[in-house]
């Protein structure tokens, strides 16, 4: 099930909350939605979701839209709110009775649902419990397993891990890249480990715009733009900077704080310093000891985006 998102506008007031986004999500995909606070993640999630109408724009799944169909639309979402909303004074079963029914799982088939989500979220251990006795981290998979117990084709999760101890993201990431295998699933985070972790594709959003689409290996290659190097020179420190600095290639050269001898070279755009750097080294009997690639780091994307 594909979800396409066509020129979605939200207006808080004056303020653009989300400002004229397209994108689509095939099936199958998991992507993530990245963005830092207030970007405009939740806006977009409970639009897609049909909890929220849009100032202008539509969202389809496959042929129904949010604005013809939302019921349709609800039925084929399961939907982990931010801060997951629970009736906290409810037992886990009947919780999931209760949300089984408003999703109108037919009758006979409840029983075997609330078994099977217990199982596929890992509650059996906690299961005879009410929600206010779970930790957090047994709050969310209850989230999970209410926004899974129609068997939705679609999942969207605002922020999943939050509030989680780091056993239970990983168990939550883990949980989430199996369901990946086999439904659409968006997520939203401001943590790129874990976007990067769990999913195929990842959505920059900023102030309501997405800045950035694409796989985190082509959002490095495509931020990174030009050549950054590492070097190690065996020789006076002042005499290779000169030299470095001097050749065709070479945009910028920055020593490295308290590593005499070593320094990041950027070279200028569409070029490459690596033959120059090594012949340099030989004509002055200079010992190369390393040179390496940089790779820019997801976290690098994220600011230059977003900033
Ligand atoms: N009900 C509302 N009324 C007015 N403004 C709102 C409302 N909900 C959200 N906003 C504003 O819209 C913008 C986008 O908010 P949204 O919650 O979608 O961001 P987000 O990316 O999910 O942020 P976070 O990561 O902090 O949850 C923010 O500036 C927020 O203050």
């Amino acid at each position: 099930m594909s979800i396409i998102v066509e020129n979605l506008t939200k207006k808080y007031g004056e303020q653009k909350a989300v400002n004229d986004i397209s994108f689509e999500i095939k099936t199958g995909e998991v992507v993530g939605f990245l963005g830092p606070n207030g970007a405009g993640k939740s806006t977009t999630m409970k639009i897609i979701t049909c909890f929220m109408a849009p100032s202008s724009g539509d969202v389809r799944l496959d042929d129904d839209s949010i604005h013809t169909n939302p019921e349709t639309i609800k039925r084929k979402i399961g939907y982990l709110p931010e801060n997951n909303p629970l009736y906290l004074d409810m037992p886990i079963i009947d919780y999931l009775r209760f949300t089984a029914e408003i999703q109108g799982v037919p009758k006979g088939a409840i029983a075997g649902r609330i078994g099977e989500m217990i199982e596929r979220c890992g509650l059996d251990r906690e299961k005879h419990k009410n929600i206010n006795e779970l930790s957090k981290g047994y709050r969310q998979r209850v989230g999970l397993a209410q926004a899974m117990i129609h068997d939705p084709e679609v999942l969207i999760l605002d922020e999943p891990t939050t509030g989680l101890d780091p056993n239970q993201i990983v168990e939550i990431r883990k949980l989430i890249k199996d369901l990946g295998k086999e439904k659409t699933v968006i997520l939203s985070s401001h943590i790129l480990s874990e976007v990067e972790a769990t999913c195929d594709r990842i959505l920059i959003i900023n102030r309501g715009r997405i800045v950035a689409d694409g796989t985190s290996d082509t959002l490095r290659s495509q931020s990174q733009g030009q050549e950054l190097l590492k070097i190690h020179v065996e020789a006076d420190p002042a005499k290779v900077e000169t030299a470095v600095r001097g050749l065709p290639s070479v945009e910028k050269v920055m020593p490295l704080d308290g590593k005499a001898g070593w320094f990041n070279v950027q070279s200028k755009p569409d070029l490459t310093s690596r033959k120059e750097i090594f012949d340099l080294c030989v004509q002055n009997k200079w010992y190369l000891m390393e040179m390496s690639g940089l790779e820019t780091r997801l976290e690098d994307v994220f600011q230059k985006l977003t900033k």
